[in-house]
């Protein structure tokens, strides 16, 4: 089977969402499909109601295909700290026209404020690998892993898009999508997570560096996350710009012009353009704006997200020994 889902851009591209389909006769939400994570859950009848915001909730009484795993319970903790947990029901589940007839569906019983004010997102869907799903007493498999032998290719494709709607294929490439090659590199899953090394950044116009960038491709992660060197040349660039403590990042006048960002996948690159630098004003002040590119000193590890994963077209291949796939669109 092939398949594609829209990835609807929330809120000025902080987080893409799609259309899931759980359970008989179906019910719709909204998921953030998650690179970064391999659970998925839902926001349900059992969340406590006061954490809950205009969410849809799925709502497992109301499926005939509903089973309960009895004695199953997840608990996840994220990079921005954010947290859920609960039980667990499996459930038909289908995106993009893919089926699992089977799918372990985590129902959250609480969730952290995150997921609360985030009115946009029902629950996420996690598509790293299985070995950091949080179920216990044993994991359960990602959609991803147990559509793989319904896909015509075990793989799935990210074209996210500025301000605008994109989409992610199930099973096979769209070659409409993108042009020229595509560049595939080498992951490392070891953690769980889809890992890869590019082979360095250019500010601007600036020359190119060579320097191994060890990171995670990760649609969860809204921003581009790179070492304290490289994040210091990047403001250098900017007049006026700042790491500032009150918006725990770096900031600069909304009237300073922004260098585009340039990174290597294999032998060739990528380049962010300018305007994907800057995210915009910050919550309390339209003067200043919060930029794109931020420290991975908090994370302590490498995360090309949204920002950088909305330049290209990306192939998230699965097979034994999994590639990602790079092309510009
Ligand atoms: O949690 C992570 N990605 N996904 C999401 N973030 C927020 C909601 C979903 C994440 C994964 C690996 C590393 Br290293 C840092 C962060």
């Amino acid at each position: 089977d092939e398949g594609s889902a829209t990835a609807t851009s929330q809120s000025n591209d902080v987080e893409y969402t799609i259309p899931v389909s759980i359970g008989t006769p179906a019910q719709v939400l909204q998921l953030d499909l998650d690179t970064g994570s391999s659970d998925l859950w839902v926001f349900s009848t059992e969340t406590e109601s006061d954490q809950v915001n205009g969410q849809t909730l799925f709502d497992p009484s109301q499926s005939s295909s509903a089973s309960y795993m009895d004695g199953y319970t997840w608990s996840i903790s994220y990079g921005d700290g954010s947290t859920s947990n609960g039980d667990i029901y499996t459930d038909v589940v289908t995106i993009g026209g893919i089926t699992v007839s089977s799918q372990a569906v985590e129902q959250a019983q609480s969730v952290s404020a995150t997921f609360t004010r985030d009115s946009a997102s029902d629950g996420l869907l996690g598509m790293a690998f299985d070995s950091i799903n949080t179920a216990q007493p044993s994991q359960v498999e990602t959609f991803f892993d147990n559509a793989q032998s319904s896909l015509d290719s075990f793989l799935f494709t990210a074209d996210l898009k500025h301000n605008t709607d994109g989409s992610y294929g199930f099973g096979y490439i769209d070659s409409s999508l993108y042009t020229g090659d595509i560049t595939y590199v080498d992951v490392d899953n070891s953690q769980g997570f889809w890992g890869w090394t590019s082979g360095g950044y250019a500010v601007g116009s600036d020359d190119y560096v060579t320097t191994d960038i060890v990171g995670i491709a990760d649609t969860g992660t809204t921003l581009l996350l790179l070492d304290d060197s490289i994040v210091e040349a990047y403001y250098n660039e900017i007049d006026g710009s700042s790491n500032s403590d009150t918006y725990s990042g770096y900031v600069f006048p909304c009237s300073s012009s922004v260098p585009s960002f340039t990174f290597g996948v294999g032998s060739t690159t990528f380049t962010i353009p300018s305007d994907y630098m800057n995210t915009g004003a910050v919550y309390d002040d339209d003067s200043t704006c919060f930029g794109g590119l931020q420290s991975s000193s908090g994370t302590g590890t490498n995360i090309f997200g949204d920002v950088a994963l909305k330049s290209a077209f990306v192939v998230f291949s699965g097979a034994d020994s999994p590639t990602l796939g790079w092309a510009t669109k």
